[in-house]
């Protein structure tokens, strides 16, 4: 499975041991940066890994921020992308299960690290469940 992952200043040292778990578990993963703490914009960081879902050359998409809004808001520009803004691991099963989400948005300054890499797990492991939330996600697109 690949993976693209970016992030701002606020999600770079979540980024890297979220990368290092999904390295040990064999995932391709693309990171796109930031990689230092120095203040940048999420947007320069978050649109190349919403472009991999968008052009399906990866599976899904990690993005990081303090809040995760921005990053979220940046992502759902994309046609075909669904991210979601995620706290917990229930939220993260609800938005596979539920909004088949391709990209998950993670709070770092509102989540614990161990939780975060949780919520990882929880998103690349919880199939969509189809049936009635097919018809849902295919509404979502503001029509042309
Ligand atoms: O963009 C955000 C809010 O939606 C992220 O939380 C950023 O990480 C945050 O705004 C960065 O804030 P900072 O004061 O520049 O560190």
């Amino acid at each position: 499975m690949k993976i693209s992952i970016g992030n701002d200043h606020a999600g770079t040292e979540y980024k890297q041991a979220i990368m290092k778990h999904l390295e040990n578990k064999n995932y391709e993963v693309n990171n796109y940066g930031t990689n230092s703490n120095d203040s940048v914009d999420y947007p320069d960081f978050v649109h190349p890994v919403a472009k991999d879902v968008e052009n399906k050359t990866v599976d899904y998409g990690i993005i990081i921020c303090g809040s995760g809004n921005g990053a979220n808001m940046t992502a759902n520009k994309h046609q075909g992308v669904r991210s979601a803004l995620c706290w917990t691991k229930e939220i993260v099963a609800l938005a596979r299960q539920h909004n088949n989400a391709n990209i998950l948005s993670i709070p770092s300054r509102f989540v614990a690290l161990p939780q975060a890499i949780e919520m990882v797990d929880t998103f690349l492991n919880t199939p969509f469940e189809g049936g009635r939330h097919e018809n849902r996600i295919k509404k979502i697109p503001v029509e042309q």
